[in-house]
C-alpha cells in the first residue's frame, strides 16, 4: 500500500492507495468509526452497482453499522435539490453531530458528500473512498461544492476529509471516456510541477497508459504535488490557484454544454490548451507547444473541436463568475514553462481575442 499524510494549519490526514485498503477500517480507522453514533455511505449509483459490496464487506469484517444513501450517477448529484434530499436523508434517520459520511464514488458524489458533511448540523466528519481515477485530485485537499446553473462549483466550503481511502481495482469498471477524463488531472499536476513528467504523459496518447501496477504510484505522485500546494496555502489565497490552471475556460465549458455532458477532464483539457496558447504571449510557451500539446489532446479523444461552434460571449458571462476574479479582472493560471505556473489578470478583450486565436488554431491543428 502506498501512503502520504496531507498536513495543513489546522489538520492531517493519511491518503492510502492499495488493494487491501479498506482492511484500514479495521484498524487505522477503526476508533474514527467505533466513536460516530452512526455511518453514513454516499455512493454514486454507478460505483455502487459495481463495488459497493467491497466497501459494506470491509466495515463488516470491522463490526462497522451502516446506512447507504445512493445519490444520482455523476455531476447529476452536484445540485441544490439533491444536496437538501441529502440533508433530509440524514435526518430523517437520526444522524448526529457524532456521525460520520463515507463517499463512495467519484469527484462529483465526493464534492458533494464532502459539502453536506461540512453543513449537516455546522459540519461532521467524513472520509473520502473514491472510485475514479480523476478522484485522486478530487478526493484531496478540502475543496467541497454542488453547482449552480450559473457556474460550477458556486456553492461550497473548505472542509477537508479524516482520510482518503483509494482502492485501485475499482477503476476496471470505468469506461474508457472516464480514463481519460481523470487522466487530464494527472496531466494537470505534471504541467504545473514537473516538464520532464509532463514530456513523459504527452509521449503517449493511448489510453490507459499505465498499468494496474504503475497506476497508483503514478496518481500518488499527482497527489504529492497537490498535498504540497494545499500544505502552504488551503484556502487559496496564493498558489493553490495553480491548481486551477485549465479552468477558468473549462468550468465555462462545463457550465456552457450542461454539467456532465463535456466532462470535467475533457473541459479542463480544453482550458489547459487555451491557457497555453495564452502563455505564448504572457509567459514563455512557445507555439509549437500549444499545437502539439492540441494535438496530443485530439489524438488522445478529448473533444477539442467541441468549442468550435462555440461564440465567446456565453463563454465569458460563466468566467465572470469565476472564483479567481479579482476586482473585476479575469484571472487565468499561465506558465512561464512547464512546471512554472503564475497567474495573471488578462483583460476581457485579450481573453476574447486570444478565445478567437485557440479556435483557428483547433481547426488548424485537428
Ligand atoms: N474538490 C476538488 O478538488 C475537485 C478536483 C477535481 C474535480 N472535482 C470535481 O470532480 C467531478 C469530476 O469527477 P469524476 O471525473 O470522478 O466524475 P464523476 O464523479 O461524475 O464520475 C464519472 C462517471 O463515472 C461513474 N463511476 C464512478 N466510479 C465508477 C467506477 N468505479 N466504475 C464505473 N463507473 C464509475 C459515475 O457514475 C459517473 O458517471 C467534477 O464535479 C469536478 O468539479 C473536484
Ligand atoms: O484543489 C484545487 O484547488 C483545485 O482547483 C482542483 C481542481 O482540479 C478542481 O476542479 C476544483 O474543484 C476547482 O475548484 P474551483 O474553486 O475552481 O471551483
Ligand atoms: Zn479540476
Amino acid at each position: 500500500m502506498e501512503q502520504l499524510t496531507v498536513k495543513t494549519k489546522s489538520t492531517s490526514y493519511g491518503v492510502h492507495i492499495g488493494e487491501k485498503v479498506y482492511d484500514l477500517f479495521a484498524t487505522e480507522y477503526k476508533d474514527l468509526l467505533d466513536n460516530a453514533d452512526k455511518v453514513g455511505i454516499f455512493a454514486d449509483a454507478a460505483a455502487a452497482s459495481y463495488h459497493l459490496g467491497k466497501l459494506e464487506q470491509a466495515l463488516k469484517k470491522a463490526a462497522i453499522p451502516f446506512e447507504v444513501h445512493v445519490l444520482p450517477a455523476g455531476e447529476d448529484c452536484k445540485t441544490a435539490d439533491n444536496f437538501f434530499s441529502c440533508h433530509s436523508f440524514l435526518l430523517q434517520k437520526n444522524f448526529t453531530r457524532q456521525s460520520i459520511l463515507l463517499a463512495f464514488g467519484g469527484g462529483a458524489c465526493g464534492d458533494l458528500t464532502g459539502f453536506v458533511a461540512a453543513t449537516y448540523m455546522r459540519g461532521i466528519p467524513f472520509l473520502q473512498c473514491p472510485t475514479t481515477i480523476l478522484a485522486h485530485d478530487s478526493a484531496v485537499g478540502g475543496k467541497t461544492a454542488i453547482n449552480m446553473p450559473e457556474g460550477k462549483n458556486m456553492v461550497g466550503s473548505f472542509h477537508q476529509p479524516a482520510g482518503v481511502l483509494f482502492q485501485p481495482d475499482l477503476f476496471t469498471t470505468l469506461p474508457k471516456r472516464e480514463v481519460r477524463s481523470g487522466m487530464a488531472e494527472l496531466i494537470k499536476h505534471a504541467i504545473i510541477s514537473d516538464a520532464d513528467w509532463t514530456e513523459s504523459l504527452l509521449l503517449n496518447s493511448d489510453f490507459p497508459y499505465f498499468s494496474a501496477e504503475e497506476l497508483p504510484a503514478e496518481l500518488l505522485r499527482g497527489i504529492r504535488v497537490k498535498a504540497d500546494i494545499v500544505a502552504q496555502d488551503e484556502f487559496e489565497h496564493g498558489n493553490r490557484k495553480f491548481l486551477n490552471f485549465g479552468h477558468t475556460l473549462g468550468h465555462a465549458v462545463e457550465a456552457y454544454f450542461g454539467f456532465g455532458k463535456v466532462s470535467h477532464g475533457e473541459s479542463v483539457m480544453i482550458g489547459m490548451a487555451y491557457a497555453f496558447l495564452m502563455s505564448e504571449a504572457y509567459g514563455g510557451i512557445t507555439k509549437e507547444f500549444t499545437n502539439r500539446f492540441i494535438r496530443f489532446a485530439n489524438h488522445a479523444g478529448y473533444p477539442m473541436r467541441a468549442i468550435l461552434d462555440v461564440e465567446f460571449k456565453p463563454l465569458l458571462e460563466f468566467m465572470r463568475k469565476d472564483k479567481k476574479v479579482s476586482s473585476g479582472d479575469l484571472v487565468f493560471v499561465l506558465l512561464h514553462s512547464l512546471g512554472n505556473p503564475f497567474t495573471e489578470k488578462v483583460s476581457e478583450i485579450q481573453c476574447e481575442q486570444s478565445y478567437h486565436d485557440f479556435v483557428s488554431r483547433i481547426k488548424e491543428e485537428v
